[in-house]
This record gives C-alpha cells, structure tokens and sequence, in this order.
C-alpha cells in the first residue's frame, strides 16, 4: 500500500450482511453482498466449508543456498553508495553495502524440515463482475493448512525483521496499525546500492520460492514481497488501492493469508453515488487462502482489513511487480520506516536491537 494517509482511527462501513470465500467455489458464484451501508464492524466470520476436494502439488522450497536470502533480482551490484543511506547506517536494520553477490541478504534461520515440501491448491475459482472491474482469482486453501500454514507463520514470525512505521502526512502523525517488512526491488537497472532513500534488500528464500510458485499459477510476475502482521483484531488496514503508478496500469496483486481469520471488505470507488448503490464485496479470508486482485480492480475498487473485536495473530504476505525506481523508494519508507524493529521473542513482538 502506499501510505498517502493512512490511520488506525478509519472505521470503514459495512453491512450487516456478510458472506465468505466459499461461495466462490460454485460454478457461478453469487457474491455475499448488501446495499444496506449500515456500519458494523463487528461481524462474526462465517465459516467456510472445508470438505471440498483439491487438487494437491508438492513443492520442494529447499534452494541450495539454505537460510541466507538471494534474489534473482542482484544483477546489477555496482556499489555504489547512495549519498543519504536509507534506512540510516544505526536503524536496526542495516545491512552492510552489497556486493556482487551478496545483498542485503535478510539473515533468517534455514528453512525447517516441515516446510521443505508445502502442499498447492492450485484450483482457481475466478470472481468477476465484469461490468464493475472487479477481477478477482480466489485459491482457497492455497497452502495446505494443516502444517504448513503454523510452519510457516512461526518461521517468518520468529525469523523476519518487522517494523511499526510511523510518518507525517500533511501534518499528521500516522502510526501504521500493524507490523510491516518488505523485500525485494522494482525492475529498473538500478543497482541495489543505487536508491537515495532505500537499500532494497533480497527476498528470504521462502518467500522467493512462495512468490515463484505464486507466478507459476497467476501467469504474473513479481518483485516485491510486502508483509503484514496483525497481531491482534486491533491491527487493521483501512480501505485503500494498491492502484499505485509505481506497479504500472492493472497491477495484478497476490494476497496470501496465514493464520487468524478476518474480514477483507471491496468498495467501489462510487458504491456510494451510484443508484442503487454497489454493493461491498465482503469476504472471510482463512489461513492458507489467496486472493489475486487483478485487471482494473485496483483502479475501481478498494479494500481492507478492518479491526475486529476478537481476533489473533495473522500474517499477510502481498506479491507485487513495481516497474520504477520510485517503487522500491515508497515501499521501503511505509513498511521499514525510520524507527525501531521489532523481533518476536517468546510469543510476543519486542522492540529489539537486530
Ligand atoms: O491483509 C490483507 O489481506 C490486505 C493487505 C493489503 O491490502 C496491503 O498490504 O496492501
Ligand atoms: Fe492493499
């Protein structure tokens, strides 16, 4: 997202009415909506049907170069050193300058043994309202929840640096309701030493080999890994696009979701002008699902995560393909930020020195 304004405070409308994922799964899905613009944020999920069959793949996530990040990303390794480091050389999360073949590498612990092979879903069931622009694939279940899915939410919450970023807009202090960490950098030809407010840094190997299986059923391409934490139904995200012109027209944004389940709400940009008005799309996303937002869908529509009363922790891992420099620049400032770094250390996020 890019963090134009952005507040814990925002209390997005919702009706009443809610529905799931599952409905996607019909051969011609009716989407879970309502007119009724009455605000309710507390909605229970609704659970979704888990007795569908899948169609199951294996694959292996073991590269050979086990718990050090590299990216295919790291061509270009001129290093040079931007005149204004960014993040500054005491922000915990520095990195040492790159060289030609080691970049910002994200020291993670190696990929444990239950996650060596992560079972696919790789049935998609598209969601389109043509006439709207709404153009959405749902993979339920896309990563098998059984182990994979706490595997995985432990390792990259034990093992990832995250950040509670706090800027200005206008005047206005913002501090990001949820924890955020972003890897990769945009497609220019810019050296990873290169970038005046940014040092991008390589993806960690689980999220490369996730992002790549992630192409493989999307038939997109990536560059970032963008990552939220929601600890509690007090994090949230309020309605934005992803539109930005940094991802170029019709981004395609792949949304993959672990853990707690929680609301994901699409408005259109005028569900409130037009007569009768459109419909909020609303959805539960469960631990495993993905969501690819696709076409002009960043364009017509947004969408968010908005708190809940009851809710644990969940991670959210966003795959997206920024075209310019600027990209790297943005996604760097709003999900790494300036300030403090937070690890998580015996079942809870602490402020931490590295
Ligand atoms: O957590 C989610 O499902 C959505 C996250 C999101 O929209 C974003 O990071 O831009
Ligand atoms: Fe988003």
């Amino acid at each position: 997202m890019k963090r134009s304004a952005e507040s814990s405070f925002v209390s997005p409308k919702a009706s009443k009415r809610q529905g799931s994922l599952a409905g996607f799964l019909k051969p011609k899905p009716k989407l879970v909506s309502s007119s009724k613009t009455k605000v309710d944020d507390e909605v229970k999920p609704i659970v979704i049907d888990h007795e569908d069959d899948f169609e199951v793949h294996t694959t292996s996530l073991v590269g050979k170069d086990k718990g050090i990040a590299e990216s295919p990303l790291d061509a270009n390794t001129a290093d040079r050193l931007p005149n204004e480091p960014y993040p500054p050389p005491n922000h915990p999360s520095y990195h040492l300058p790159p060289t030609p073949t080691f970049n910002h590498p994200i020291l993670i612990p190696p990929i444990p043994a239950p996650l060596h092979q992560i079972h696919f879903n790789t049935i998609a069931n598209p969601i389109q309202k043509p006439t709207l622009d709404l153009d959405l694939l749902y993979f339920k279940r896309f990563i098998d929840p059984t182990v994979s899915t706490r595997e995985l939410t432990k390792y990259l919450l034990e093992g990832l640096p995250w950040y509670r970023v706090k800027y200005m807009v206008r005047g206005i202090n913002i501090n990001t309701p949820r924890f955020t960490t972003v890897f990769g950098k945009d497609s220019t030809e810019i050296p990873w030493g290169g970038y005046m407010k940014c040092r991008p840094r390589a993806i960690p190997e689980v999220l490369l080999k996730l992002m790549q299986k992630v192409e493989e059923v999307t038939g997109s391409t990536f560059n970032f890994a963008l990552v939220n934490y929601y600890s509690s139904g007090n994090d949230s995200i309020s309605y934005h696009s992803d539109s930005e012109s940094f991802l170029g027209p019709n981004p395609t944004i792949a949304s993959l979701s672990l853990g707690w389940p929680r609301d994901f709400f699409l408005r259109h940009r005028e569900y409130k002008s037009k007569s009768p008005p459109i419909p909020v799309e609303k959805f539960v996303l469960h631990d495993g699902d993905m969501v690819v937002m696709r076409g002009k869908t960043q364009h017509e529509w947004e969408h968010s995560v908005p708190k809940r009363k009851d809710a644990g922790g969940r991670i959210n891992i966003t795959f997206r393909k920024g075209v310019v420099r600027y990209a790297s620049e943005n996604y760097y400032t709003y999900n790494v930020g300036k300030g403090g770094m937070y690890r998580w250390r015996d079942g809870r996020m602490v402020e931490a020195e590295e």
